[in-house]
């Protein structure tokens, strides 16, 4: 039996993305097209969307859709089915998706992804004619509204559906002081502790866990974690109580993206049985970042500059890491000190460390393919996408032992490189000594060149393709559908 799902998000590439939760949003509906599911995706109408669609078929119109006239309009994302959210008072604007120009949270987001959400629960519930849904996924607190709209103010007359809320970042809740939510359209009944109220205000990413038939993450290893005060960042309570309706499915990566032997953004291609082949573009990402050429190794950093991302650990270790022969291209952005941090790091070792501040997703592959190795020194990492990157491009991960970088590298201990199985390297605890400590053992096996390919090989053989993690989504929205 086909399936169909209302996935609601807010980004999913190729259309935007500021990070991990546009990859997978966008390959989620591709990788369930071959597992009988038809997956459509419900957008916010941002300009960079807006200019995505082609001959626009517009499906409702609101008068008011939380106080603004809104259209839903479909649309195709890549060759699946898509419904954007045409509200361009909401979502028309210069700046960031979530912050105005001047990097602030734009004041109204409870506004706007309340609406978002109101859209998917009137989706789900029938709105529009001869499009019906049988389960409703939800990412990340900007979606998840749509769940407690679908639990305490569904489309009257409505079939209930089941629901699945994904966690990519706790770190982000969607929290909103009480006086939103007279103005969320939703019944009385909805303010309690185990509805929308969350500390005396609104909590969304709260609200969707409570109303959600199953809460996913990106990880078994996050899956557990958030169960403790540590990562539950508050709501380690709630994970807890809902027991075993709290999954980890660890995410894929897109392979036709994502293939060094057909990546039009490379320079050489290359597959595992031709690593020769990544000197020329180790070369090039060179002179690329105006480093020094040459046979030692040669790290990377992609990554949002945050504190969840370690970089401020990463700035104290960068006097080590050129001092052992070592060289570094980073390229992200985001926290101004951190962004300062690297540049004067920079400064400090011209030739060996070098910094790009951006966001360039071509430039991104090109380090991949050229890299050595990629440092992810991150202090929770719900998934994490840049190490199943490096994975398949042959640059080596080095990666904190937490969440998915758990998951996903195997750490080149003696047992494991006995067992010829060791994809990386891993470290406990993110703080200058363990950083710099696995920093120290990339270099050293880096000049075992037996050793180092075996850990390349390893890698690109891993598969970390959408099919395993397709089949377990497919698997659960079955499970779910079957007991509705
Ligand atoms: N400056 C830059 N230029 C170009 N590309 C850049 C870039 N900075 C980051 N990227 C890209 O953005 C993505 C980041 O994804 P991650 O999964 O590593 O982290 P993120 O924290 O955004 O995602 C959250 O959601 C995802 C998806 O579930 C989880 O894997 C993750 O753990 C969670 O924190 C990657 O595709 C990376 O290549």
């Amino acid at each position: 039996m086909g399936l169909a799902v209302l996935s609601v998000a807010s980004e999913a590439v190729p259309l935007v993305k500021t990070g991990g939760l546009a990859d997978v949003a966008g390959a989620l509906p591709g990788a369930l097209a071959q597992h009988g599911v038809e997956m459509t995706t419900l957008l916010p109408g941002y300009p960079a969307v807006m200019a995505g669609i082609k001959r626009a078929k517009v499906l409702h119109t609101y008068d008011s859709l939380l106080g603004q006239p809104a259209r839903l309009i479909a649309g195709k994302l890549g060759a699946q089915p898509l419904i954007v959210l045409d509200a361009p008072a909401f979502f028309d604007r210069q700046g960031g998706l979530y912050t105005d120009p001047q990097a602030r949270d734009w004041a109204d987001n409870w506004r706007r992804f309340a609406a978002l959400g109101r859209a998917a629960a009137d989706l789900a519930g029938g709105l529009v004619k001869g499009r019906r849904f049988d389960l409703v996924h939800a990412h990340d607190w900007q979606a998840a509204m749509a769940l407690a709209y679908l639990r305490f103010a569904p489309v009257k007359g409505s079939k209930s559906v089941p629901s699945v809320m994904t966690i990519h970042n706790m770190a982000f809740q969607g929290y909103y002081p009480k006086e939103t939510f007279r103005e969320l359209g939703l019944p009385r009944s909805a303010w309690s502790m185990t509805g929308v109220e969350y500390h005396g205000g609104v909590g969304m990413l709260k609200a969707g866990m409570e109303a959600a038939s199953v809460i996913t993450t990106v990880s078994p290893t996050y899956a557990d974690e958030i169960r403790s005060p540590e990562f539950g960042m508050g709501l380690e309570g709630l994970v807890a109580s809902r027991g075993d309706r709290v999954r980890g499915i660890v995410n894929g990566i897109d392979s036709a993206d994502w293939n060094p032997a057909s990546d039009p953004h490379i320079a050489s291609p290359f597959t595992e049985r031709t690593l020769a082949r990544r000197t020329a573009n180790k070369r090039a990402l060179e002179a690329e970042f105006g480093l020094e050429p040459g046979d030692g190794p040669l790290f990377i950093v992609v990554s949002r500059l945050t504190w969840q991302k370690g970089m401020d650990v990463l700035v104290e270790v960068l006097d080590h890491l050129a001092g052992i022969g070592g060289r570094l291209a980073l390229l992200g952005s985001g926290d101004a000190a951190l962004v300062a941090g690297l540049q004067e790091g920079a400064a400090r070792h011209p030739g060996k460390i070098a910094v790009r501040i951006g966001y360039d997703e071509a430039l991104s592959h090109r380090m991949q393919a050229g890299g050595d190795a990629i440092l992810v020194p991150s202090r929770f990492e719900p998934c994490g996408l840049t190490q199943l990157y490096a994975l398949a491009y042959g640059c080596v991960p080095v990666v904190a032992r937490t969440g998915g970088l758990a998951d996903t590298v195997i750490d080149a201990n003696l047992a494991a490189r006995a067992a010829g199985v060791a994809t990386g390297f891993q470290f406990n605890g993110v703080n200058y000594h363990a950083l710099a400590a696995a920093i120290t053992r990339a270099n050293a096996l880096y000049y075992q060149p037996g050793e180092w390919k075996t850990l390349q090989r390893n890698g690109m053989k891993a598969d970390f393709s959408w099919t395993n993690s397709g089949a377990a989504y497919a698997g659960l929205y079955r499970e779910l559908v079957g007991k509705a």
